[in-house]
């Protein structure tokens, strides 16, 4: 939007060449943690670049509308960079901003949120907060889904190299909490010794795809799936009998997934050991959840975040509460007690059944959820003769649907509560609530993901309309 003109400019200027050796100034974060810096007009990406630095560096790829460039040399470096502490931080894509001072990364993120609305929205003066981070930003991820791979008989588990398809080794992954990673270790030494087929992406042939382990800090409740090309696996029984002795595995499931695909779940799921479900406590909510269910990674933060979606909604118990996007119930289920309905819905069958099944464990008895499309369900239950107060919405990273953006500005709410992921997706999805009354009253951002260039943000918006 408004940065088109300048971005069209900068496409006309473009003289750089590969090999190319320039004096870059780094001005800002791109949206992979990557420095960006203009030259002559052109955006260039640098990999490790930090803003405030003044670099040498080499030109290694040139687009239509952007170039990439390595650091050949540190002309002036920034205060704020840091020797990142993890061994394969380089190799790993994992991990894009290990390299920045912690406070400068909470900044620098809540950079990304203004760039993202200055971009794709007219919004003056944006009501924008500081970046809630942690006090302790490491060991904080409650799962972990890695691929396999098996290299001259030793079964490899990792994350591919960023920009390969190399796995490297996360046996001490820093973000990660060590239960995970000691489970996954265990895991992966009782796949060597049992021999089960590995999975090989070229030839579609061998069975284990990824394993994932999931805990419930809380509980301390772990749970592992296995997910396979294949509906049952060779030696099961030996491979169960090895992971439920690992400490504190309480569910261990085979997900089968058969297809060609880069996603890694299937749609079965079937129970190999123990509970169906491991259940996690955020302060005095219990939710139930399993395997296929999405849960936020940081439960510490997750709960601050929930917070805010609270205070967003700012409800007196009188109003109905949509949870769009819900998964296992969990924002409905913290704003139950202050509503005086909860209605939710989630495209996965798994997840609205622990939504279900979690609203019972907590005692509340005025939530439905319900499996479907929200774009779809919300245009058809209006014309039934729903009326939502608040509506909260919690989209993947694409932000939310057309048919849904249609309803929202159509039959407006009085307060629209936003849960994102993408600030540009955000960002664009507000431009378009905006143009129809809604006013963007306050957005926060919350440090999910410290250690990465991910940013999640809860915004309110309001219509004026309905107030
Ligand atoms: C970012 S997660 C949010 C889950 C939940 N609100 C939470 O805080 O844990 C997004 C959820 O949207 C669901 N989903 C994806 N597309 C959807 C759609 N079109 N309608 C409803 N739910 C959808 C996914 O299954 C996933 O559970």
């Amino acid at each position: 939007m408004k940065a088109k003109g300048n971005e069209e400019q900068m496409i006309s200027d473009i003289q750089l060449q590969i090999g190319q050796m320039i004096r870059l100034p780094i001005r800002k974060m791109g949206i992979n943690g990557e420095g960006v810096g203009y030259y002559r007009k052109q955006v260039v990406f640098v990999s490790g670049g930090i803003p405030g630095e003044y670099l040498l560096v080499k030109v290694t790829r040139v687009e239509k509308r952007h170039a990439s460039a390595q650091i050949v040399k540190r002309l002036k470096s920034s205060s704020h960079r840091e020797t990142p502490p993890c061994p394969v931080y380089l190799e790993c894509g994992g991990c894009q901003t290990q390299h920045i001072q912690y406070a400068m990364q909470l900044r620098l993120k809540r950079e990304l949120v203004d760039e993202a609305f200055s971009r794709y929205t007219d919004v003056d003066s944006l009501p924008l907060e500081e970046t809630r981070g942690m006090e302790r930003p490491w060991d904080y991820r409650n799962k972990a889904q890695l691929p396999l791979k098996e290299e001259k008989g030793r079964v490899k588990m990792g994350m591919y190299g960023a920009g390969s398809h190399r796995l490297v080794d996360l046996s001490g992954c820093l973000v990660q909490h060590p239960a995970i990673n000691q489970t996954l270790e265990q895991v992966r030494k009782l796949l060597q010794e049992t021999g089960i087929p590995i999975y090989d992406e070229r030839t579609h042939r061998g069975s284990l795809r990824h394993v994932m382990a999931r805990r419930a800090f809380a509980t301390r409740e772990i749970q592992v799936a296995l997910i396979s090309r294949t509906p049952t696996l060779p030696r099961e029984k030996e491979l169960i009998e090895g992971i439920r002795r690992l400490p504190d595995v309480a569910s261990l499931v085979l997900n089968h997934n058969p297809r060609r695909t880069s996603l890694v779940m299937g749609e079965k799921t079937r129970l190999l050991w123990g509970k169906e479900k491991i259940e996690e406590r955020l302060r005095s909510r219990i939710y139930a959840l399993s395997a296929p269910s999405f849960f936020q990674l940081n439960p510490a933060q997750t709960e601050k975040l929930y917070d805010e979606v609270r205070r967003a909604a700012a409800l007196t118990g009188a109003e109905t509460v949509v949870d769009a996007y819900c998964g296992a119930g969990t924002i409905g289920l913290w704003l139950a007690d202050a509503a005086a309905r909860v209605i939710g819905m989630d495209t996965v069958p798994e997840a609205v059944a622990d939504a279900r099944y979690n609203a019972r464990l907590n005692g509340i008895k005025h939530a439905e959820y319900h499996v479907g499309k929200a774009e779809e369900l919300l245009p058809r239950w209006a014309e039934e003769g729903l009326k939502p107060d608040v509506v909260v919405v919690d989209p993947p990273r694409t932000g939310m649907d057309e048919g849904l953006l249609r309803y929202l500005t159509k039959k407006p709410v009085k307060r629209l509560v936003y849960v994102s992921c993408n600030p540009s997706t955000l960002a664009k999805d507000c431009n378009r609530l905006t143009r129809s009354g809604y006013r963007v009253e306050r957005i926060v951002p919350f440090d999910l993901f410290p250690q990465t260039a991910h940013v999640e943000t809860c915004t309110l918006l309001v219509h004026d309309s309905r107030n």
